[in-house]
C-alpha cells in the first residue's frame, strides 16, 4: 500500500514551520515522515529543520535528480528530497513543508495528496512576519504582495486558520490526517 503525500502549504509567516516544529512528536508518533527541505539560505537562518547549501550545489543536487520536486521563490530554491518516494512507496505518509506556486506540479506527480492551506488574518500575519525579524521590511512587503498571486486560484483543499493559538492548530492539523 501506498503513503500519503500531505502538502503544508500557506503565506510566509503563517507558521508552516512553527506548526510542524509543534506537531514533531504526535506526527511522528502516528508514522507521518516529515521531509527535511534542502534550501539555498544561510545555515544560521534555516535553523535544524533543513539543510542550508550554496546555489551551485542546489543546481548540482537538481541536475543529479536528487529531488522528488523543485521550487525557486523569494529569491531562494527549495528541494525535496528524492528519499521520499522510498517513504511513500514503503507505505509511509509523508508531510511536505511545499509552495502554493509549485501546487499543480505537485498534484501532477501526486495526484492523491492531501493538499493543507495554512492561513492567518492579513493584519496577523504582517505582524508575525515583522516581529519574525529574518526579512528585510522591503523582503516581507514582496511576500506579503506575493500573496495576492493566489487569491482563490487553489482547489481541493483543506483550510486551515492559524491566527490563533498554535496548539489549536496542531489538533486540527493531526484531525485532517486523522479523517
Ligand atoms: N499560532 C501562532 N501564534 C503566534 N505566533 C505564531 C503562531 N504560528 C507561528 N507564529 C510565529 O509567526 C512567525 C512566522 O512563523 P513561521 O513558522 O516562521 O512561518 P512560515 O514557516 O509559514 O513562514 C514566527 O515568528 C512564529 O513564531
Ligand atoms: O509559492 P509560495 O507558497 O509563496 O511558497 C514559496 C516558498 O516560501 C515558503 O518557504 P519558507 O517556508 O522557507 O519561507 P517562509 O518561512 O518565508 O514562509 C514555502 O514553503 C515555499 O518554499
Amino acid at each position: 500500500m501506498k503513503g500519503r503525500l500531505i502538502y503544508l502549504i500557506g503565506p510566509s509567516g503563517s507558521g508552516k514551520d512553527s506548526l510542524l516544529d509543534a506537531a514533531r512528536e504526535r506526527l511522528t508518533a502516528r508514522g507521518v515522515r516529515i521531509a527535511r527541505r534542502v534550501i539555498t539560505r544561510s545555515a544560521e537562518a534555516v535553523g535544524e529543520s533543513a539543510e542550508a547549501v550554496s546555489h551551485d550545489e542546489f543546481d548540482r543536487l537538481e541536475r543529479s535528480g536528487a529531488f522528488a520536486m523543485s521550487w525557486r521563490a523569494n529569491e531562494l530554491a527549495y528541494g525535496i528530497p528524492l528519499q521520499i518516494d522510498q517513504w511513500l512507496a514503503a507505505g509511509e505518509d509523508v508531510l511536505v513543508n511545499g509552495s502554493r506556486a509549485y501546487f499543480e506540479q505537485a498534484r501532477q506527480r501526486y495526484p492523491d495528496m492531501l493538499t493543507v492551506l495554512l492561513s492567518v488574518r492579513p493584519e496577523v500575519l504582517r505582524q508575525r512576519l515583522l516581529k519574525r525579524n529574518r526579512e528585510t521590511p522591503e523582503q516581507i512587503e514582496a511576500r506579503l504582495a506575493r500573496n495576492a498571486r493566489f487569491e482563490d486560484s487553489l482547489d481541493e483543499l483543506f483550510l486551515l486558520d492559524n491566527s490563533g493559538d498554535l496548539q489549536e492548530s496542531v489538533d486540527k492539523l493531526l484531525r485532517l490526517i486523522d479523517r
